[in-house]
């Protein structure tokens, strides 16, 4: 009727004095939280995170159109709040409205980007005189809940890097990601008892520690260096500890990473409670290779120009320019401090091979051995995969590990029934039998071992008996046979082969 009535300078005159009337009695504040903030639109904003979960577990019984998530591979569904909906909350008696909303884009350009996409948000709004405790500590508590309920219900995530080259433009993501549920925990995991209590303990002293990192000043992370032959449950040792942790893994591949500002970019992108894993660091990179090589360079000379271009050329081509004191930073510099609660772990096979400033304390604080199968091991893996807490062949198989050496996976597999024939005791006698079959294997390496030092070192005196030979063939024919007569009065040489002894 306003509209029809009046012409249309009236009636903008008219609602601009209303709104001005309106906001001067309105006697209510509005807060809004936009999903994506300008800055950083390639990230949905934490705050809008943590309300949604906030109101998805203080709010859902009271709404009355809800939106659910599935999450944890169809185990469970999480329920929020639908668009255009409205929750009250209560905070020490104060009444605090929320709403859940979202503004369309007026037409649709036809390249879609963030721009034109719906934009979501919640609006908080409250009576005026409450405004300073909603703003002061109402919100605090929201963030701080809706956090504690992300940590409980999230799901871990296994994170693996992309190749630099992959990072430009819109949406940029350093790292990919899939649910994490590796079924290793530190009950599956064999090894022996007391050094498996000492980690465990060592991991949950690290959880607890904020306060006694901030004390002594240092970042709170912590450096392991698992290593051990391949196949004695070094992976599996990182699964079971994000398990026991509840923390995300990050599985970094060095090879794929461009240079050390690449890796340091990486490094910030990575949330708290986490893992960051290298395996096998001693074949990711050959990282004192490449600091000898940078010595040898520089003392070189001038170098022809195409020649010089050409092996840039190459050396771009070739992939990644990480060098060792990048790493070294990416593990203790200064950079490594953003972010808390985070494990840093390396795995390798051979632990020489590793340049000492890399595993030093400080960078890798706990080093820990995994290695061949003793009874201990066994018996673990047994109760695991067989269920037995003793048996009579226990005995025969205490005694064949000590005589020979066999990895847990290698134990593991045979304790694996294969059908349902199998029982128990035929998976025993199983591994019984690859103990010795790896017994006589070892036997027979050894004598053929033995052999070849032998007819190594047969050769090496061969060698240095004819050198000998050709010393006294000198000195005989220098001096003449008057000088040999006079020192010695017989001189016969015989050179045997076969026994490699010379008689002179
Ligand atoms: N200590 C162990 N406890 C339980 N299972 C083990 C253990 N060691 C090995 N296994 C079994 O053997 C398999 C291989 O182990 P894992 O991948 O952890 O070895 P690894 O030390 O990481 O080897 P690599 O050096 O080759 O990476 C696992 O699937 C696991 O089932
Ligand atoms: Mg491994």
């Amino acid at each position: 009727i306003f509209r029809q009535l009046f012409p249309d300078e009236f009636q903008r005159d008219v609602r601009k004095y209303v709104n001005k009337v309106v906001s001067y009695v309105y006697p209510y504040v509005e807060i809004t939280f936009h999903e994506y903030q300008v800055d950083t639109w390639f990230e949905r904003s934490k705050a809008f995170v943590s309300i949604e979960r906030y109101l998805s577990t203080n709010s859902s019984n009271r709404a009355k159109r809800l939106k659910a998530n599935v999450v944890r591979d169809c185990e469970s569904v999480v329920l929020s709040m639908d668009d255009y909906e409205e929750v009250t909350d209560e905070f020490r008696g104060i009444k605090i409205w929320w709403t859940s909303s979202k503004s369309i884009p007026q037409q649709r350009a036809f390249f879609s980007y963030r721009g034109d996409e719906e934009k979501r948000y919640y609006r908080l709004t409250c009576k005026r005189e409450h405004r300073d405790i909603i703003t002061k500590v109402y919100l605090q508590h929201v963030l701080d809940e809706g956090k504690a309920i992300e940590v409980k219900t999230r799901q871990r995530k296994l994170y693996t890097n992309n190749k630099s080259e992959k990072w430009s433009g819109y949406r940029r993501t350093m790292w990919s990601h899939i649910i994490f549920e590796h079924p290793s925990t530190f009950d599956t995991l064999a090894m022996d008892p007391k050094k498996k209590k000492e980690i465990l303990d060592d991991l949950m002293m690290f959880s607890k520690s904020k306060e006694y990192y901030k004390k002594v000043g240092k970042s709170w992370k912590r450096g392991y260096l698992l290593y051990g032959p391949p196949g004695t449950g070094k992976s599996s040792m990182i699964a079971a500890m994000a398990n026991l942790l509840e923390y995300d893994i990050y599985d970094l591949e060095l090879t794929s990473v461009k240079d050390n500002t690449d890796l340091r970019k990486l490094l910030i992108d990575t949330s708290s409670k986490s893992i960051i894993v290298i395996e096998d660091i001693d074949c990711s990179l050959d990282l004192t290779g490449q600091r000898k090589e940078k010595k040898e360079e520089s003392k070189e000379e001038e170098k022809d120009p195409v020649k010089k271009a050409e092996e840039e050329k190459d050396k771009k081509n070739k992939g990644s320019e990480v060098t060792l004191s990048g790493l070294l930073n990416f593990i203790d510099g200064l950079w490594s401090a953003c972010g808390s609660e985070r494990l840093i772990v390396f795995t390798t096979n051979f632990l020489e091979k590793l340049d000492p400033a890399l595993i030093r304390r400080g960078r890798m604080d706990k080093h820990i051995e995994l290695s061949y199968c003793c009874f201990e091991i066994f018996k673990v893996l047994a109760k695991n995969y067989l269920d037995l807490e003793s048996h009579d062949l226990f005995s025969t198989i205490s005694r064949l590990l000590e005589e020979t050496k066999m990895t847990p996976a290698d134990v593991a597999e045979n304790l694996m029934p294969k059908s349902f024939e199998e029982n128990a005791e035929s998976c025993l006698n199983k591994l019984i039998q690859s103990l010795e079959n790896a017994k006589e294997e070892a036997r027979l390496k050894a004598v053929e071992d033995a052999r070849i030092k032998a007819e190594e070192e047969a050769a090496k005196k061969i060698e240095q008996n004819g050198e000998k030979l050709q010393e006294i063939d000198g000195k005989l024919g220098d001096g003449g046979g008057k000088k040999a007569d006079q020192d010695t009065d017989i001189l016969q040489v015989t050179n045997t082969k076969e026994n490699g002894v010379i008689n002179a």
